[in-house]
């Protein structure tokens, strides 16, 4: 599958192919690594280190008009994946000439300045640690006549921003920092990857071209960025947008995690895709008028946030924001889901949940209880994941229940609640808590879960756009009138890092009335989201 649909609206190769044959005919360096089958198709050896070094250097030539010469065995970038990287830089700075960049580790080609500096006039310090690097580097600066734009720097490998950026220069302030670390923590970690992947992670099926001193940092990348985040920690706006290219999924959760230890509460990530491969982007800021945007390939499948009107007179409490805020806050903690305090406002205030297991199901077990129900619906005991009665009733919520991929009614044994998952169709409000004068009604819904929900007096469906950015939820966000966020909140935040559920539980004012809203953050399925708000709806409806 090519994810080029996905690539940054800016690319230049987004919707517009290289011509190999007009590549071939105007460069013989490109011509000397093609074929040419009967009908005139040119094809390229992308598995020949030299083939895509050709590919390269004469596509930096015909459409930047950049001389660019490269060593043998050092890392051969490739175009389209840079330019991502620069889009997404422009979308968050704006493109105005004479920004100030570091490069960190820019490679022989020094292809982050070169093309930054001809498509956007900006400036650059970059720094490189290895030696034939920083020649090569040199050299490209000065064929390109970027002597002026671009000042590459040798450093040392355990240095990363402080070091350079004070030798460089004390007083310049810096619009933005960005890297493509190397990857691999040592050889043992790259060879296990060049078994399958090319060291230099080129799109599938072309070859390696990167060298060990390139690709491999103590830490690997995790390492790298982590350094580059502590170290921000000391400089702090003297850089006012740091980022860095990673090249697993599995990083940018540890880097997150990084940041929000770090107290770094402003950062995002993106995606960036082209061809067979994605890679993403991390940024971070002490800015707080940095304003990060979506991520267009994480919106394609983004849903709606679950809502639901509270009803006056929930839980006894006023009908105010945040003593509703607080009513929920203590339902929730009551069954062990972790509330972290986020964004607070005058009639706003947003909680971030973290469950670690479902002990909502549970209550629905207690209450069904208390009603005397005859047949027994007997989940599995939160406290020991054990059970004495082994009865799990589907037509409890209109979910098949699934055990383990099982179709399961009657279970003889005793399972774990994160053990369940709950398939198919549901309705939100138990059967038997329909009020007798309630009838259907769809909810609107922008996603592909589509539900049907009961409609109890008092409660309204609602479905509005999406908001801005998931992230902004667990920022403060400085150009929100009203908002103060209350910095000790944040500060201690001991969210459980194991969770089976994340969401941001929003309360609003909307008019007269209170808004609680649901939006998905993580977790193991979205049907938990759901069944906390059944939770939430059941416990706010009684009077
Ligand atoms: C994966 S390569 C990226 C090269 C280039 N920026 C690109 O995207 O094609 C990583 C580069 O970082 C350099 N490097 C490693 N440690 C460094 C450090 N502490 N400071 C600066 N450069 C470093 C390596 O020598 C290598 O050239």
């Amino acid at each position: 599958m090519t994810l080029n649909k996905f690539m940054h609206p800016r690319n230049r190769y987004k919707n517009c192919k290289p011509s190999f044959l007009e590549l071939a005919l105007k460069y013989p360096e490109f011509r000397a690594h093609t074929t040419q089958d009967d009908s005139g198709k040119v094809f390229l050896d992308f598995k020949n280190a030299e083939a895509l070094k050709a590919l390269t250097t004469c596509l930096l030539k015909e459409d930047f008009n950049l001389s660019v010469d490269l060593p043998e065995n050092r890392l051969v970038p490739t175009l389209p994946l840079r330019l991502n990287y620069i889009h997404w830089l422009e979308d968050i700075l704006g493109t105005d000439a004479g920004k100030w960049g570091i490069d960190i580790g820019t490679g022989a080609s020094c292809i982050y300045p070169l093309l930054a500096a001809t498509m956007n006039k900006w400036k650059f310090l970059a720094t490189e640690a290895d030696p034939e690097n920083v020649f090569y580097a040199t050299n490209n600066v000065k064929n390109n006549g970027l002597q002026d734009e671009i000042h590459v720097h040798q450093v040392s490998r355990d240095d990363v921003l402080i070091v350079p950026t004070n030798a460089f220069n004390q007083t310049t302030k810096f619009d933005f920092c960005m890297c493509n670390p190397p990857f691999f923590a040592d050889h043992m970690e790259a060879q296990a990857m060049t078994k399958t992947r090319s060291v230099d992670r080129p799109e599938a099926g072309s070859v390696s071209t990167a060298s060990p001193q390139e690709c491999i940092a103590q830490g690997g990348e995790v390492g790298f960025i982590r350094q580059m985040i502590e170290e921000s920690t000391v400089l702090r706006e003297k850089i006012r947008l740091y980022t860095s290219m990673v090249g697993k999924k599995s990083s940018l959760t540890q880097l997150k995690e990084e940041l929000r230890q770090q107290k770094i509460v402003n950062f995002t990530s993106t995606e960036f895709c082209q061809g067979k491969t994605m890679r993403w982007g991390i940024a971070w800021t002490y800015d707080q008028t940095i304003i990060f945007p979506r991520s267009m390939f994480e919106s394609r499948k983004e849903k709606p946030p679950l809502q639901f009107v509270v009803p006056r007179g929930a839980g006894g409490v006023e009908y105010q924001v945040h003593e509703i805020a607080a009513h929920i806050r203590g339902l929730l903690e009551s069954i062990k889901v972790h509330c972290y305090q986020g964004k607070k406002a005058k009639s706003y205030s947003s909680l971030t949940l973290t469950a670690v297991e479902n002990t909502w199901c549970h209550q629905r077990r207690l209450r069904r209880q208390q009603r005397n129900i005859e047949e027994p619906v007997i989940y599995p005991s939160q406290d020991t994941g054990h059970s004495s009665a082994h009865v799990l009733d589907p037509s409890d919520t209109g979910h098949s229940i699934n055990i383990n991929g099982k179709q399961t009614v009657g279970l003889k044994e005793s399972v774990k609640y994160q053990d369940i998952k709950l398939n198919g169709k549901r309705t939100l409000n138990e059967p038997d808590r329909i009020p007798p004068n309630s009838k259907k009604i769809k909810v609107k819904s922008t996603g592909s879960d589509k539900i049907e929900q009961e409609e109890k007096p008092g409660i309204e469906q609602i479905n509005e756009e999406k908001p801005p950015i998931l992230q902004a939820e667990l920022q403060p966000q400085p150009t929100q009138k009203n908002t103060t966020v209350e910095a000790g909140e944040i500060l201690s935040d001991t969210s459980p890092k194991d969770y089976i559920l994340k969401c941001v539980l929003r309360l609003k004012r909307s008019e007269e009335q209170v808004l609680l809203e649901l939006e998905w953050l993580d977790g193991s399925s979205r049907e938990l989201m759901h069944q906390v708000m059944t939770f939430l709806k059941n416990k706010l409806v009684q009077r």
